[in-house]
């Protein structure tokens, strides 16, 4: 299976010459049978006070592309995540679309970020955790911040996501937590982890995609572009009967701190 991680820059330019030209590059990925893109590409990460402007109902320009870009390549496509507006309220919403153009999975960040950042006082967190069946696996997905929170992570894990898919808008300045915590991730929780980051002005680059075992299959730079990544989803079966830790947890037990 290949995997196509398009690392996009969001300094410059206004929104839709942006969509313009990334749609380009994104149609121009025949071979891919997986795309996926970053956090927040579209508005970029940074412009907090486009956020409101450039909210999109769900069925707005960023799923409408997306959907033609799966039908086009004949692939699945995650478009990374955009603002959504739902009822007078934003949120931080990734979606993923079969290769028919289809919605296939839907998940809105739960943690949304508060350090030297506006998310958390402009967006709505998400309250759930779906997982969605594909040609390739069960997936799950959560945005950038998410990663720091191992339950959220256990909870996609007990239900059955043997791929997870990370779009992450990850700065520059703390590159060595995402680093971390991507390989963290996948390992703790044997999943096949694709994280695929924002570029330019503060971000970090360095999408990545690793293996249950904590192989890194691939890693890009700090530019924007695309990284390919070879992968056979077939290995987080594979790790899981052969290095059985998440059947060895102790769910029998209950821990409460100080006094256990
Ligand atoms: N976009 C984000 O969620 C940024 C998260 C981050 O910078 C961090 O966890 O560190």
């Amino acid at each position: 299976m290949r995997v196509a991680m398009v690392q996009v820059d969001s300094s410059g330019e206004s929104v839709p010459e942006r969509r313009a030209r990334v749609g380009e590059l994104v149609r121009g990925l025949g071979g891919a049978d997986l795309v996926v893109l970053p956090e927040l590409w579209a508005v970029g990460y940074f412009a907090f006070d486009a956020y409101a402007e450039g909210a999109e109902p769900f069925e707005g320009p960023s799923v409408s592309d997306a959907r033609s870009w799966a039908r086009e390549l004949g692939a699945w496509v995650h478009l990374g995540s955009f603002v959504e507006m739902d009822a007078g309220r934003l949120f931080n919403t990734a979606v993923l679309l079969s290769p028919e153009g289809e919605v296939a999975h839907v998940y809105r960040k739960i943690h949304v970020f508060g350090y030297r950042s506006r998310e958390a006082e402009l967006l709505t967190p998400g309250d759930e955790l779906p997982v969605a069946d594909t040609s390739f696996g069960r997936v799950a997905a959560t945005t950038c911040y998410d990663l720091r929170f191992p339950e959220l992570w256990r909870g996609l894990v007990d239900g059955g996501a043997q791929i997870a898919i990370v779009p992450a808008a990850w700065p520059a300045a703390r590159r060595e937590h995402w680093r971390l915590f991507t390989s963290c991730r996948a390992v703790e929780e044997q999943v096949l982890l694709i994280g695929c980051n924002a570029a330019g002005a503060e971000l970090g680059g360095h999408s990545r995609v690793v293996d249950p075992w904590g192989a890194v299959l691939a890693e890009a730079g700090t530019e924007a572009g695309v990284t390919w990544c070879d992968v056979d989803p077939a290995v987080v079966e594979r790790a899981r009967a052969e290095f059985p830790v998440l059947a060895d947890r102790r769910t029998d037990l209950t821990f409460q701190g100080a006094d256990v």
